[in-house]
Parts: C-alpha cells; sequence; structure tokens
C-alpha cells in the first residue's frame, strides 16, 4: 500500500529525515516507535504533505504521491491524525465528523460511515451537540479518529493516539485499530510513544533514530527479541 525510497524532509534548512525507506503491507499495522526527536512526527508531516520532501520517492498503492496537493492526497484515500488532534473547538462533534465526508461524491455512504462511527465511538453519540472544547482529552482524539474514518481512508497514519489517554481507552483504540484492520482491510502506520500498546497491535515496528530507519522487522520479532529490544527499544 506504501513505499518509501529515500525520502528525505525537514524544517527550512535543517534536515530532519535522512534517506528514509519504508514498506507497509495492504491491510497491515507498522508501528513506528523511537526516541523523542527521532523525527516520527516529521515522517507522517512528509507522508500527508504537510511538509514538502526534499528529495525521495512515495508510492500509495503503486502511485506517485510527492508534489500531490493535500486535497487530492485525502481523495487517494489517505487519513492523517495528527498529534494534537486537530478538532475544531467551535464545532460541534457532529459538524467536527461531517467534516471528513464533505469531499465524497457518494453522500449514502459518507451518511453510512458517520453511522458507523456513532457506533464505534458510542460517547461521541451521547455528545452529538457538544461543541469540541467541551469534549474530554480521550473524546477528542475519538472525534479526530472518527473523522479520518468518515472518510473512509485506505490509508491511515496516526500520530499518538495514546497521548494523554487512560489506558482503558489506549487499549480500545488499539483494539479498534485491528478491526479495522481485519474487517475493512485498512492499513494504519502508528506513530507511537507507548512502545508496548503499539508493537501489541501492529504487524510491523519500525524503529526511527537520529531521522533513520534502523530497523524494520515483523513486530512479534521486536517483541520477543531480548537482544533486540534492549539495542533498539531500551527494555
Ligand atoms: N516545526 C518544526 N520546526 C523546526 N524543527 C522541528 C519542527 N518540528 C520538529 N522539529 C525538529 O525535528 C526533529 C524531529 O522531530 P519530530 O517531531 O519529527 O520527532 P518525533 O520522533 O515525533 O518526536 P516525539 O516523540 O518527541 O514527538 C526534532 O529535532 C525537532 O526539534
Amino acid at each position: 500500500m506504501l513505499v518509501v525510497r529515500g525520502l528525505e524532509a525537514g524544517y527550512g534548512a535543517a534536515p530532519v529525515l535522512r534517506a528514509v525507506d519504508l514498506t507497509v503491507a495492504a491491510g497491515t499495522i507498522a508501528a513506528v516507535v523511537g526516541a523523542n526527536g527521532a523525527g516520527k512526527t516529521t515522517l507522517l508531516r512528509a507522508l500527508s504533505g504537510m511538509i514538502r520532501p526534499a528529495a525521495g520517492q512515495v508510492l500509495l498503492a503503486g502511485e506517485e504521491l510527492r508534489g500531490t496537493p493535500v486535497e487530492q492526497l485525502v481523495r487517494r484515500g489517505m487519513a492523517h491524525v495528527p498529534e494534537g488532534r486537530g478538532v475544531i473547538s467551535e464545532l460541534t462533534v457532529d459538524e467536527n465528523l461531517r467534516l471528513g465526508g464533505l469531499w465524497r461524491r457518494d453522500r449514502a455512504d459518507a451518511a453510512r460511515a458517520l453511522d458507523e462511527v456513532y457506533d464505534l465511538f458510542e460517547p461521541l453519540a451521547r455528545r452529538r451537540r457538544h461543541l469540541g472544547h467541551q469534549l474530554s482529552g480521550g473524546e477528542r482524539q475519538m472525534l479526530a479518529l472518527g473523522r479520518a474514518l468518515v472518510g473512509r481512508p485506505r490509508l491511515l497514519l496516526l500520530d499518538e493516539p495514546s497521548l494523554g489517554l487512560a489506558p482503558r481507552v489506549v487499549a480500545r483504540i488499539m483494539a479498534l485499530l485491528r478491526q479495522l484492520r481485519d474487517r475493512t482491510g485498512l492499513t494504519v502506520l502508528l506513530v507511537e510513544q507507548n512502545v508496548r500498546s503499539a508493537l501489541a497491535v501492529a504487524d510491523q515496528g519500525v524503529v526511527m533514530s537520529l531521522g533513520q530507519v534502523v530497523i524494520a522487522a515483523p513486530a512479534a520479532t521486536l517483541r520477543d527479541d531480548v537482544d533486540l529490544r534492549h539495542a533498539y527499544l531500551g527494555f
């Protein structure tokens, strides 16, 4: 689904990503882990067009994406849920969710997707008319994820979904990702500080350090191989 080759990106003159290579198979979850400042968020930003890569190739289902306007990326099936969540505080839960499907031509399916999100996230269904700023951190995270799902993405880029959430909510979100992968074939690139939770749900583990991918391996290998864990994950 996603092939990244030699990706270089950064902020102004300061390079962050250095020759990043990555492959994520369709219908799998890849967890990107690594120390603070390793470049995980920058990788998601470069993939979703929030920052312009300086070099390299990004293919989504075989089609080159570099230089594609963000709106086109969304139409091609990419959804990015950034860290900090991007919920619009002045809009209601329902309005925020509908934003995720505004661009879709198939209105009937957009309405179905909205209903599915309310089924998945019962707290959102109970707070349809609440404003974004009236939600708890966990509800906001559900809303950001729900809004992305209303667009029926093929590839979901998720930045730190567990940030600031109670373990029970984190477990729920991870279980949901697995369910979406299994039921709909969704492909997920998941950036997480919570390495154990991320590797528990992921098919592939990708460790970044100093702007590079230092190891990409089956998540089970990273979970179970004590030497690898010590060397790359520090536990
Ligand atoms: N907007 C920005 N302008 C300039 N430099 C930035 C910006 N955002 C991040 N950086 C720098 O890019 C580097 C990588 O940051 P990035 O946020 O991608 O790391 P990360 O792996 O996601 O870290 P964390 O786990 O702490 O969120 C860091 O050195 C950071 O200071």
